[in-house]
């Protein structure tokens, strides 16, 4: 799905990212762990191809950047972000803004056809928010708002979803509701691969198999989560001792 080798970024003569080696590959759900100024957001703009990587060649869903229509990959890529919500139309019914999704639009300006209706309102079936068709987007609460976003971003049958901090601004409840949402979409045999960010241990939900830590631009760790997510590994990779508590299915980490 993605793969990326010896990947690096100077950007105004410093050096973002470091030497990235990055195998993502179908049928696994990644989780991109790295804290504040840890070079995330350069590396997710690198694999949507809005950044070039000084070094190193990219490889997205088959196609090495460079050797491809970029706008093609990206209708295969979907993307959320915890800010997409500022500019939704709020006087659109919610079904318009995931039908939407379909001309990367973010409110409804073309001609649809019955199927892309259908398939829009299968999806709000399918996850449980037939409860919001019909509802002006300035009637939803927030995370309501962001569970159209996502549904948004499915409506173009994407291969890949990537979620930079979807949570980020939620409140407690909300971040649930969410994460449960994101968890079914992770555990769906048709749906897409999932590259979820995040500096939250909690917000590793059980549909998540892999984990790649990011620490001052380079990889500091990656491989299964199983193996990764423990009280050594995250204290080394923080430099804090520690404790990686599990609770139903979960993680919770302590500061010792
Ligand atoms: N245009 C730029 N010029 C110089 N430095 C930059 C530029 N853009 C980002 N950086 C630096 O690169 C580092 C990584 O930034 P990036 O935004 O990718 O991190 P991040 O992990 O997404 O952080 P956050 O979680 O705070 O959003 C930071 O130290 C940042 O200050």
């Amino acid at each position: 799905m993605i793969s990326l080798q010896n990947v690096s970024r100077t950007l105004d003569d410093k050096q973002v990212l470091k030497n990235i080696n990055w195998e993502i590959h179908q049928g696994e759900n990644w989780v991109l762990f790295g804290l504040n100024g840890s070079g995330k957001t350069t590396l997710l703009n690198i694999i949507t191809g809005y950044l070039w990587p000084t070094t190193g060649t990219v490889t997205v869903l088959g196609k090495e950047f460079g050797t491809y229509p970029l706008y093609e990959l990206r209708r295969q890529i979907g993307f959320v972000s915890a800010t997409v919500d500022k500019m939704l139309p709020s006087y659109d019914y919610a079904e318009n803004v995931v039908l939407s999704g379909k001309f990367a639009s973010l409110g409804l300006y073309e001609e649809v056809e019955q199927k892309d209706i259908e398939y829009a309102l299968s999806l709000m079936e399918k996850f449980h928010c037939q409860n919001l068709i019909h509802r002006p987007i300035e009637t939803l609460s927030q995370g309501q708002k962001q569970k159209i976003i996502i549904l948004r971003a499915l409506m173009a049958k994407p291969k890949l979803l990537i979620l930079d901090e979807p949570c980020a601004g939620l409140d407690v409840l909300a971040r649930e509701q969410i994460l449960g949402f994101i968890n079914e979409i992770g555990n769906d045999e048709d749906g897409p691969a999932l590259l979820y960010v995040t500096h939250h241990v909690e917000e590793i939900m059980p549909a998540f198999t892999h984990i790649a830590l990011l620490k001052d631009g380079q990889i500091f760790e990656k491989g299964s989560i199983s193996n990764l997510l423990n009280d050594q590994i995250f204290s080394e990779f923080l430099g804090k001792k520690v404790l990686i508590e599990p609770f139903n299915g979960r993680n919770y980490m302590k500061f010792l």
